[in-house]
């Protein structure tokens, strides 16, 4: 099975399938890496079309955690959860009961929390059987939008680091910026920008948020299959991964990449990677600039509090300003000098 091969390959530690028959649980963890310290990754919950959908986005999403901590310089591990299934399912509380039981299990060296399809309620389930979760009722990661709001926090970050390094200062009045989806992170992103003076312009399959983002934020409005030709300093894609290709490349007018959006470039991500380059594009490594939300649920592990977390995610500034200076020197793209840093960091424990 070429799965296995992958988990192979791609040095994973541990990859559980969990299955419990009275609630109809089918989930998945994986876990890449505890080198640095428990894996940390939220469980993600999804229809999946077919097992092998479910362990191939686990394994991506697991490894991709461990980069993200290690580069953060985080003393956290990356895993995360698949459960195959509906919010709507009738059963859905107890497949998270049961979830909480199979990490309860595994001692400490996994953690999960809210991702794309979960919410408080689906921890607070989990939280009934083990106490390695996140995000649950009462936590600042169960508090709404907190985890979006600082990783919006920590990509204003990065931005005003990449602005500094291309115009010699990191204010961003006046600079224009197109948002790509105004989800969770976009509208944060928005509501910081636009304290900051810089024009947007804003794009979402909703109308409504689009309206509401022209109104709350003076905001110009594009079309959703528009906003890679919308002239702009910076573009952030804040909705879906895979959307830089060599199409969408060529169409960017703007000088800076810099979004939340998770695996923001197409496969092959060499060939795009490169094609960026050669439009003389600063791309800001997705899981660098996204980091914020994964450097808060760290440091509410730790007992920071708010004050102390937004201190550590602004970080994220001196952390992209390593990865520019090392792809200077060695000559390397911004995408490979980040891995290079979080591969230094996983050797050097
Ligand atoms: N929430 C976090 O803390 C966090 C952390 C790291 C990375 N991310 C990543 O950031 C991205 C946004 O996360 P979120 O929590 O805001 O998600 P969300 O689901 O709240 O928002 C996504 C928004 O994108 C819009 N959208 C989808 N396709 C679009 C398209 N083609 N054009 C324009 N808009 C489109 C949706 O309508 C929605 O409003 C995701 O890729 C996510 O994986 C989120």
């Amino acid at each position: 099975m070429s799965e296995w091969n992958e988990l192979d390959k791609g040095g994973f530690e541990q990859f559980i399938w969990c299955r419990d028959q009275e609630s109809g649980l089918r989930a998945f963890i994986a876990i890449h890496s505890t080198k640095r310290g428990p894996a940390l990754g939220g469980c993600r919950l999804w229809p999946y079309a077919s097992e092998e959908d479910a362990v191939a986005d686990a394994m991506r999403l697991a490894r991709s955690m461990t980069y993200k901590a290690a580069a953060a310089g985080l003393a956290y591990g990356g895993g995360k959860a698949v459960v195959i299934g509906r919010a709507d399912d009738p059963r859905i509380e107890q497949q998270f009961e049961a979830l909480g039981r199979f990490i309860e299990r595994l001692n400490g060296i996994y953690w999960t929390g809210v991702d794309v399809g979960t919410t408080t309620a689906h921890m607070d389930a989990v939280a009934r059987f083990t106490r390695y979760v996140t995000d649950m009722s009462g936590t600042l990661g169960g508090t709404d939008d907190w985890t979006a709001d600082m990783t919006a926090y920590g990509l204003l970050h990065g931005m005003k680091a990449t602005a500094k390094r291309l115009y010699g200062t990191d204010r961003l009045r006046n600079l224009t910026i197109a948002v790509q989806g105004l989800g969770k992170v976009g509208w944060a992103l928005c509501r910081y920008l636009h304290r900051e003076g810089a024009r947007l312009i804003v794009t979402d399959l909703s109308m409504r948020l689009v309206e509401h983002a022209v109104r709350e934020f003076q905001a110009l409005p594009i079309a959703a299959d528009r906003i890679y030709d919308a002239p702009c300093h910076i573009f952030a894609p804040c909705a879906l991964g895979g959307i830089l290709n060599l199409s969408t490349i060529e169409r960017l007018h703007c000088r800076i990449v810099a979004g939340s959006a998770n695996n923001q470039l197409a496969a092959p991500q060499a060939v795009h990677i490169e094609a960026l380059k050669q439009r003389g594009l600063v791309y800001a490594p997705d899981y660098i600039v996204n980091a914020g939300g994964i450097i808060a649920t760290a440091a509410e592990l730790d007992g920071d509090g708010p004050r102390r977390i937004r201190s550590r995610v602004k970080r994220i500034a001196r952390t992209l300003e390593d990865v520019y200076l090392v792809a200077e020197t060695e000559g390397m793209t911004t995408a490979a000098a980040a891995d290079h840093l979080a591969e230094h960091a996983l050797r050097n424990v």
